[in-house]
């Protein structure tokens, strides 16, 4: 990202944002809007949880309903594919529906097929539904590169009676990847680093990025027991405005830093694939924290924080708490290849320096657990 400078402030975001209890029950009515032929990408567990909601609104809206299948993984042949469904059977609009994966698959099949592209979030596990960027992975779940598009999704929909009922680790992960967004904001102000809309960040990105973190701060933990017992509450509804359209807005037009990239130098190594995106984000944010030399209280809160919200502040929950120097090697260098955000940090860390603060993590992150009475971490089931 280093490598273009914008000189003009750009702002962007979705033409919708549509959130609350029993939102998919609108979704055909919303959709019927923007188009006559539909088609909605999804997987099946989320198909069978919302078949019914989706065949009942798309009818009291006169919208047909086609559904694909979606693969599970937004590679480029994936989203190919996608677009090729999209052309042949004439669809006019596409729909992603489930977490940040099936939305990004369908955001670049419609940008493929030449169709606007709806976000409906099933987990609010992340901040893809509202941002005009896809990431783009291998056959084999590593980070690819970033496809950024002309125009953001015509619509988003989040339904929090859906996220309250998924497993509450989805949510700790939207929580994980929402407060990193101001970690990495905060550090391009005064810089003249791009956001991720080949921009200089605005006030207003920057800001939805800070009213996501002290939302979080205030509302998370209670949202995640709220939502371990299947309830919307209002802090429920707060974290999810929180982690989808603030930290949406906030990291696109607010820009990204280290947090992000060590999270894409995370994916690089299988080790790390049993966590979730904002799993590894949270990694990546305790990283930056250490590589800034952030004020110790700092550091140990957040890592103390996050540790409450079941999000990993170790490497050992990352599966490389016996990673040798190489395998270390090998995240670092996809975290600093010259199109990553981490060279937008206002200094610029050496590859040592990296590996040192990654590493350095596992120490802040056993201590913080101890502090929550959270006990020694657990590596993954290796098979
Ligand atoms: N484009 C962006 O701006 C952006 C931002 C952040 C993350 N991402 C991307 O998002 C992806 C990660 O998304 P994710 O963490 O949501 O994972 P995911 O999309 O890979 O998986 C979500 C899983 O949850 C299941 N699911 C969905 N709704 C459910 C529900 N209500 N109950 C039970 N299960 C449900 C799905 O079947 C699926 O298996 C990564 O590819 C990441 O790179 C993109
Ligand atoms: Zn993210």
């Amino acid at each position: 990202m280093a490598s273009n400078t914008p000189s003009l402030r750009v702002f962007a975001s979705p033409d919708r944002y549509v959130q609350g209890r029993g939102a998919m029950e609108q979704l055909g009515a919303l959709v019927g809007k923007l188009g006559y032929k539909p088609l909605v990408l999804t997987d099946d567990v989320v198909r069978d949880l919302v078949d019914d909601t989706l065949t009942r609104s798309f009818k009291e809206a006169g919208v047909p309903l086609t559904f694909e299948r979606f693969g599970g993984v937004p590679t480029r042949a994936e989203s190919e594919r996608v677009g090729e469904v999209i052309e042949e059977n004439g669809h006019d609009v596409i729909v992603g529906l489930g977490g940040g994966a099936a939305i990004d698959a369908a955001k670049a099949a419609g940008d493929n097929a030449g169709v606007p592209w709806v976000s409906a979030a099933t987990v609010a596990s992340t901040d893809a539904p509202t941002s005009a960027l896809s990431v783009v992975y291998t056959e084999e779940g590593a980070f690819e590169s970033y496809r950024f598009y002309d125009r953001n999704p015509a619509l988003v929909v989040v339904d929090t009676q859906l996220v309250a009922q998924a497993p509450a680790a989805f949510l700790a992960a939207g929580v994980g990847d929402a407060l990193a967004t101001w970690i990495e904001a905060r550090a391009l102000r005064g810089t003249d680093a791009p956001n991720m809309v080949n921009g200089l960040p605005t006030r207003a990105g920057t800001a939805l990025a800070q009213l996501s973190w002290d939302i979080l701060w205030e509302s998370a933990l209670p949202a995640l027991d709220a939502v371990e017992r299947d309830l919307v509450t209002p802090d429920v509804e707060a974290v999810v405005e929180a982690t989808t359209l603030l930290s949406g807005l906030g990291f696109e037009s607010g820009g990204l830093a280290a947090a992000h990239a060590v999270h894409d130098g995370l994916t690089a190594v299988d080790e790390t694939h049993h966590l979730a995106h904002g799993e590894k984000v949270n990694i990546g944010s305790l990283t930056q924290l250490l590589l800034e030399g952030a004020a110790t209280a700092e550091v140990e809160e957040f890592a103390e924080f996050t540790a409450r919200a079941g999000l990993p502040t170790t490497l050992t929950e990352a599966g490389l708490g016996d990673a040798d120097d190489a395998l270390l090697d090998r995240v670092v260098e996809a975290a600093m290849t010259p199109e990553e955000t981490i060279h937008n940090l206002p200094f610029t860390p050496s590859h040592r320096d990296v590996r040192d603060a990654l590493r350095a993590v596992e120490g802040v992150g056993r201590r913080a657990r101890e502090r929550a009475g959270l006990g020694e971490p657990e590596a993954p089931e290796r098979n």
